[in-house]
């Protein structure tokens, strides 16, 4: 199957007291097998509610999306075993070493015991956490601890990652560790979708882009498509030449 996971005219709207809050306008895309698939815009786009759709977290207001040809919102058990979804909110249970954390998901998931023995060492080499496997989480810093929640979101070995603004908030060091992290797992067959507001990341490891910005998804394509699109070269100036200099200018 070519597209692994399909977004048909998404649309979600949030009914507040006093107001309506239209997150998503019709979004459309396709992720196909084996790519990195990048949702960059600013914060307030609608990367997170995208993902949480996605990741069956969430219901649509309108539109609907499958994953494998699974539905998300009729067939979310099925949804949710291809995939893993990361995002920064994610509770590591500070007191737990690494080793004990895995533990615990893989019974939460309903693991079996003889598979959780041979996939946790698995896991802590590919993402080289052995050494750290029985230290305290609560002593790491913000790079080891989204590596272990990496390492988190790989334990049931979903063909397809979610990563929500995996960088934010990182060093450039560990930044570079999660970012070639997601590469590897591009490189052994993952199918992945990250989303982010970093002109850096979406430019180095995206195969394809989706540019969502007020809810819309006003481009998508490879970096190659969007250049040829604008004339711009570089991500960041391709970006301001579809959401308009306007916008450019009220951000300074
Ligand atoms: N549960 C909710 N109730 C009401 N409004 C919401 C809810 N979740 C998101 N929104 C609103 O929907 C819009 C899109 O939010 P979303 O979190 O999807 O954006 P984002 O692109 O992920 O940005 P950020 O990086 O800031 O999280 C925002 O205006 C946000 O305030």
């Amino acid at each position: 199957m070519d597209s692994l996971i399909e977004v048909n005219n998404l649309t979600k709207v949030f009914k507040e007291k006093d107001r309506v809050i239209t997150a998503l306008k019709n979004v459309s895309f396709r992720v196909k097998s084996g790519e990195i698939f990048g949702l960059l815009g600013p914060n307030g786009a609608g990367k997170t509610t995208t993902l949480r759709i996605i990741s069956t977290l969430m219901v649509p207001t309108e539109g609907e999306v499958t994953v494998k040809g699974y539905n998300t919102v009729t067939d979310s058990q099925k949804v949710r075993s291809s995939l893993g979804f990361l995002t920064a909110e994610m509770n590591l249970y500070d007191y737990f070493t690494v080793r004990e954390l895995l533990e615990f998901f893989a019974r939460v998931n309903g693991m079996p015991g003889t598979e959780t023995e041979k996939r946790i060492p698995q896991i802590l080499k590919q993402l080289g956490l052995e050494e750290y496997a029985d230290r305290r989480v609560d002593n790491f810093s913000t790079g080891m601890k989204q590596k272990v929640s990496i390492a988190r979101a790989l334990l049931p070995d979903p063909p397809i990652l979610i990563f929500d603004e995996p960088i934010n908030g990182l060093d450039i060091m560990a930044a570079r560790v999660v970012t070639r992290l997601i590469e590897q797992l591009r490189d052994r067959g993952k199918s992945i979708i990250v989303s982010t507001h970093n002109m850096t990341l979406a430019e180095s490891i995206c195969d394809r882009l989706g540019i969502l910005f007020d809810g819309e998804l006003i481009a998508t394509g490879s970096h190659k498509d969007l250049s040829g699109q604008t004339g711009e070269e570089r991500l960041e100036d391709i970006f301001f030449k579809l959401v308009g200099e306007d916008y450019e200018l009220d951000q300074n």
